[in-house]
């Protein structure tokens, strides 16, 4: 029986019984945050078992909320740094190279086809998109993983969801995911895997594939996996030339992991693009989506671009081109926070910094800090926010705040026109 990229890779990884309903698995790498991390370390060291796996693959940022704002981000901060320095972690991003930690560990090249990866955050899903299991666990599956490198999954089951037709101009990944997300609802992966194929996922580039990979958890998913081809292997190249003589030789490795013509999913959608426009949500569940059209003219007290999901150089090179020679409405305040050091240096160099500037956005430094309401751009009560983030739970952006989820396209435009607003690269 032919089996599916997750298969292939716990096959790899693992440890004990094949046929066991929950399986345990080899992990090759766990990323470590300032938010879920202090309380796995803090009760191992109760339970005396301070001790790490193996120092040179566990990868720690801060990020969440950089710089702290109050005593407790403070002492967050503090019990990351003092764990990664005592057990002589070297991958440890601390201020001044510190990003939101599923742009920058990507970024960095710490992730390959065929890893298998935890950390404490729900998006860990993103990283699928090299090829990857990587999925977010809760404190005792970190401590686990933390103290042993090993985690436990249920076997994964899959869902194959093809991408078809091509891709209009100025409808991104972004919308892509939230049209996927829409149609198959909150719960319409729960558990699951969802592998991302077809000839849109193979024509993206690396950034968009983990826009959709970002928000395979808001439709319940485990992990949002594509498959490695010639851009991923483009994309790591600089990682991986030691390791291999051609990018051709990479190829040929890293499509152990492709799956099998006659792989079995446990269900296989045909999502076709031609004729997407690009999408907002409406409501406080990511499948709450419709059509920009159909949202025209919502007002909006802030714009936020940036995070896991948006945050990367190709996003903030979107919301320049709209944004340039033009200003962010009086009504609006609009806030873009790069994700990454590489990213932030990367867009003051091409000038997207200076657009942003002149158009009167206040640009951070990377962190999460708005997407999750803690910092650098909470809303107050009653606000709404146009944002390029992935959720929009109620309250998610600030307490009594509602938050409008859209590509980097939209969000720009809505930024000038002070309410939800098509960009003018999309001419539908
Ligand atoms: C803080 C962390 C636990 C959380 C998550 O797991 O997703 C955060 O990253 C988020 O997006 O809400
Ligand atoms: S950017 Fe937002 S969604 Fe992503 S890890 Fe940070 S808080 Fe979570």
């Amino acid at each position: 029986m032919g089996k599916t990229i997750a298969q292939k890779i716990f096959d790899d990884h693992r440890v004990g019984t094949p046929d066991a309903d929950v399986q345990v698995i080899r992990l090759d790498a766990v990323f470590c945050h300032e938010i879920t991390t202090p309380p796995a370390i803090v009760d191992l060291e109760r339970r005396g078992k301070d001790r790490v796996f193996d120092a040179s693959r566990i990868k720690v940022v801060i990020d969440h909320v950089s710089p702290a704002k109050d005593s407790k981000t403070a002492l967050q901060g503090k019990i990351l740094r003092e764990w990664a320095r005592r057990h002589a972690i070297k991958d440890f991003f601390d201020i001044g190279a510190n990003g939101v930690c599923h742009a920058i560990f990507p970024e960095k090249g710490f992730v390959r086809p065929g890893y298998t990866v935890i950390m404490g955050d729900s998006h860990t899903c993103t990283h699928g998109a090299f090829g990857a299991f990587a999925a977010g666990v809760g404190t005792t599956d970190l401590e686990v993983g933390i103290l042993k490198g090993v985690c436990a999954f249920k076997s994964p089951e899959t869902i194959r969801i093809n991408i078809t037709g091509s891709l209009p101009a100025g409808v991104f990944a972004k919308d892509v995911i939230l049209s996927v997300i829409g149609r198959i609802g909150v719960g319409g992966a729960t558990n699951k895997v969802i592998e991302f194929a077809g000839p849109v996922v193979a024509a993206m580039d690396m950034e968009s594939r983990m826009t959709l990979c970002n928000m395979a958890i808001e439709a319940g998913g485990t992990c949002g996996i594509c498959e490695p081809d010639r851009v991923t292997v483009d994309y790591l190249w600089p990682f991986i030339k030691d390791q291999y003589d051609t990018p051709e030789a990479a190829l040929a490795d890293f499509s152990r992991y492709l799956p099998d013509a006659d792989a079995v999913y446990a269900n296989t959608i045909d999502h076709d693009v031609s004729a997407l426009t690009p999408m907002v949500t409406y409501g406080y569940k990511p499948d709450n989506v419709k059509p920009v059209s159909e949202m025209t003219g919502t007002p909006v007290d802030q714009v936020y671009i940036g995070s896991c999901t948006n945050g990367r150089i190709s996003d903030l090179r979107v919301a320049a081109k709209v944004l340039e020679g033009k200003q962010v409405n009086a009504g609006v305040r609009a806030i873009v926070s790069p994700a990454t050091p590489k990213v932030y240096a990367q867009a003051l160099e091409e000038g997207l910094i200076k657009t942003f500037m002149d158009a009167g956005v206040c640009v951070t430094n990377p962190t999460c800090g708005a997407c999750l309401g803690m910092s650098n751009g909470v809303l107050a009560e009653g606000e709404v926010c146009a944002s390029t983030t992935n959720r929009n739970f109620n309250g998610r952006m600030g307490k009594g705040g509602m938050v409008h989820l859209m590509s980097p396209a939209t969000a720009a435009a809505s930024a000038i026109a002070g309410s939800i607003a098509n960009s003018p690269l999309f001419n539908g």
